[in-house]
């Protein structure tokens, strides 16, 4: 589980660590994992006489960064600075600097073997000035790898918005503990590859991080396996109310993502009874909620329509004390009146919106601070959010946030959350807590997704049959070891 710290939580527990070691201690730890990570980023042609380039501003980061310089320029690389913040600089770090053999230079220019962006870290506002934008975009001229030093400059460190001005990198090397711009948002992409140095900061920052980011081991550890003693109830019965006579694809989909979760039987209840019989034979069929029996988990919504019947039918499955996941147009209908609807509800709720389906149920989209949105929404709704997305968020209503890693955009195809909703329905079916639920099976969708893409352009049917698989390999990782938090 990877876990990310807000700036104000990093900056106490750096206050903290900072009162038990030496001065300057904390730059020197950051600088030598720069360095280190720097160098394994230049190790295919050598360091020595490489041509690093650093953009250094004013704060800290420009500290950490012409530290990390003069340790290159002392195994022999031919390191430049460019000064973006002239008098300002961190002068104990470019003394050292210019003391290494460091040289200053006020233009960037080619060839360049590797740039370090020093130019804002946690201390930065979004975007960036614009001699140090123009600087960024001349570094994107020369082709030449960018290594972000603790965070791309220029993007917002608390929500991972991303201004047109501020910095793509191939590698950021973070220090201490993941920022939610390096997971979440349109910052997430443009921080390339994560590396995490460890300064010392772990036991002085907080138990609850701003988002927590699951990997395969936590969701391994946590999909239920069936057991020697485990029949088809007791893996979960999972009942799908979702399809129409003119939708009937959603139902063929919804059903299949929960027949490929850890559930043990499927009930589906809707008017695609056809399709759903033809292409899952062990589906067992009714017409609607209140004729199809117990289940433990209901998902109710893609393709169910919004007419009369489907209210009748989201009131019924809304009705059942078990978890329920609302999808598509279970979301439309629930919009009229969110907080009417479930009012009445004592079992927890997921509900699965992308954007605009968020824009209807809250009244206004998510904007660039995606965890915040999914978790106000959650608190005010007392529900589980999954708001879809490159990085699927999930939200609880107490406040946690996870975040989804798996995410692709080969997804972005019709059908494609039809799969997701029943998959999280059979989980929750299996008895997983909702955002466990549903964040693995955003985790497993999203490697679908990408099992799909391998074979070329992917439909709905494609994820479906990519789920397979990634279950097969979730479930025989041994991940004894980790649970989720
Ligand atoms: N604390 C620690 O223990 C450790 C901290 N460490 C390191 O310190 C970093 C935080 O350093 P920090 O606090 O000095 O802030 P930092 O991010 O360098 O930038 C602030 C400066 O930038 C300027 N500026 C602001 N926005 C701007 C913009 N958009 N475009 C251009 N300029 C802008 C702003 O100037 P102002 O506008 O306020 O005059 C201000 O002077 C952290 O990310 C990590 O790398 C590590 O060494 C480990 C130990
Ligand atoms: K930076």
């Amino acid at each position: 589980m990877r876990q990310a710290y807000g700036v104000a939580q990093v900056r106490a527990a750096e206050q903290a660590l900072m009162a038990t070691v030496p001065d300057g201690a904390l730059m020197q730890r950051a600088a030598a994992g720069l360095a280190v990570r720097a160098a394994g980023m230049l190790a295919d042609r050598g360091v020595y006489s490489s041509r690093v380039l650093l953009l250094v501003g004013a704060g800290n980061n420009g500290g950490d960064t012409l530290f990390a310089g003069a340790r290159l320029a002392r195994r022999g690389a031919r390191v430049s600075a460019l000064l973006l913040a002239g008098e300002h600089t961190h002068a104990a770090g470019l003394a050292d600097f210019r003391a290494a053999g460091g040289r200053l230079v006020d233009a960037v220019s080619g060839p360049v073997d590797l740039v370090l962006d020093g130019i804002v870290g946690i201390g930065g506002r979004p975007g960036l000035r614009p001699d140090a934008d123009a600087a960024v975009r001349a570094v994107a001229e020369t082709g030449a790898p960018v290594l972000a030093v603790d965070v791309p400059s220029g993007v917002d460190v608390d929500t991972g918005a991303a201004p047109d001005e501020s910095v793509w990198a191939d590698v950021t090397v973070t220090f201490g503990t993941y920022k939610p711009c390096l997971v979440v948002g349109a910052a997430a992409p443009r921080a390339g590859l994560v590396e995490l140095v460890d300064i010392g900061l772990t036991p002085y920052l907080p138990a609850v991080p701003a988002l927590s980011v699951p990997d395969v081991d936590d969701v391994a550890a946590a999909w239920p396996v069936p057991g020697p003693s485990s029949d088809k109830y007791t893996r979960g019965v999972v009942g799908v109310a979702t399809g129409s006579e003119a939708y009937s694809g959603a139902a063929v989909l919804s059903v299949g993502g929960a027949l490929a979760g850890p559930a043990g039987f499927v009930r589906y209840a809707g008017h695609a009874a056809d399709f759903v019989r033809r292409a899952w034979p062990s589906a067992v069929i009714a017409d609607r909620v209140g004729d199809a029996g117990r289940v433990q988990a209901w998902v109710v919504g893609s393709g169910l329509g919004t007419d009369v019947r489907a209210k009748g039918e989201l009131r019924a499955a809304l009705a059942a004390d078990v978890p329920v996941c609302v999808d598509a147009d279970g979301l439309t209908l629930l919009a009229e009146d969110p907080v009417g609807w479930l009012a009445d509800r004592t079992a927890p709720t997921v509900l699965t919106p992308h954007d605009r389906e968020f824009a209807r149920l809250a009244g206004a989209e998510p904007g660039d601070d995606r965890p915040a949105a999914a978790r106000s929404l959650a608190a005010r709704l007392d529900v589980t959010v999954l708001l879809k997305g490159d990085r699927t968020v999930v939200a609880t209503p107490d406040g946690r946030c996870l975040v989804n890693s798996t995410g692709t955009a080969a997804l972005a195809t019709a059908g494609s959350g039809d799969v997701l909703s029943g998959l999280l329905g059979s989980l929750l079916a299996a008895g997983l807590p909702a955002e466990h639920a549903a964040i693995a099976a955003a985790f497993a969708h999203g490697l679908a997704g990408r099992e799909a893409a391998t074979h070329g352009p992917v439909t709905a049917m494609d994820v479906l049959s990519g789920l397979r698989p990634v279950v097969r390999s979730l479930t025989s990782v041994n991940a004894a070891a980790h649970t989720f938090r």
